[in-house]
């Protein structure tokens, strides 16, 4: 089933050259579609975009066939739901005067009206926080701390804690190791690669790491200057057809 459809999305920023240019896409439920490219491609702004944080300039996004750019307040805070987004600094993610057990129940606060948990129950606010930190493979007693008191790689455990506390269908990952040293990179990747499994998520996977990309994800877009360059499954990563483009990032990975 396609969760998501991307149909010739533009976008533009004032007096800046043209972000993105005509751009489609289609991610199904249950997949991580990777998306690669170097910095500046835009590959941020088509991830603001999907969550209608920015506002597009022509094309649509459907999220399960609904159109997201028709969808008034009420409706767009349940699709926020429904999609939620892991940045690359889990630093400004967080808020520094809250303890990690606030952060992590504030998105429940937030949607509980409209939530029906499957993976997750809530009986009390610390049952629940520690329920979020197991999934993430933290211990409970990081609970009473503050965000400054725990590791990077801690951090973005908390925010991945966060996302899916309640529960979304889509998480868009943008960039969300491109802070941590090599070994906290390969441990938050394993975490994502099991709570797609256990949590039955689905995931847009941007970075410009074609490493990581290829380690995460079945289906590849690459974008350069806001452009779809090549698309293709990873079986075909080496394969003579590959755009010049994929080769270059290829070559210096
Ligand atoms: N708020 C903004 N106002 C004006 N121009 C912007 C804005 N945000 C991004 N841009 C421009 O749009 C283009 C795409 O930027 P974007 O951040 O989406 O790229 P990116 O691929 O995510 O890069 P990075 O990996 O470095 O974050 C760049 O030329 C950037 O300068």
């Amino acid at each position: 089933m396609k969760l998501l459809t991307v149909k010739n999305l533009t976008k533009s920023y004032q007096g800046q050259k043209t972000a993105i240019h005509p751009l489609s896409f289609e991610l199904h439920q249950g997949e991580c579609l990777g998306l690669v490219g170097e910095s500046g491609c835009g590959k941020s702004t088509l991830a603001r975009c999907l969550l209608r944080i920015e506002t597009i300039d022509g094309g649509s996004i459907y999220f399960k066939n609904e159109a997201i750019e028709r969808l008034n307040e009420r409706q767009l805070h349940a699709y926020r739901q429904k999609m939620q987004i892991v940045l690359q600094n889990p630093s400004s993610a967080l808020n520094p005067k809250l303890k990690i057990k606030d952060s992590l129940i504030d998105p429940y606060e937030q949607y509980r009206k409209q939530l029906s948990l499957r993976h997750f129950s809530y009986t009390s606010k610390k049952a629940f926080v520690k329920q979020l930190l197991e999934a993430v493979q933290l211990p409970e007693s990081l609970a009473d701390r503050y965000p400054h008191e725990l590791s990077g790689g801690q951090r973005q455990r908390v925010t991945i804690a966060r996302a899916i506390s309640i529960e979304p269908e889509l998480l868009v990952l943008d960039e969300p190791t491109a802070s941590l040293d090599v070994i906290s990179q390969g441990a938050i990747l394993a975490l994502l690669a099991e709570l797609r499994v256990s949590l039955h998520l689905s995931y847009l996977f941007i970075s410009h790491d074609l490493a990581a990309v290829a380690q995460m994800s079945g289906r590849i877009l690459v974008m350069k200057e806001g452009r779809l360059v090549d698309q293709f499954h990873r079986d075909h990563l080496l394969s003579d057809e590959r755009h010049p483009y994929t080769k270059e990032l290829i070559s210096i990975f």
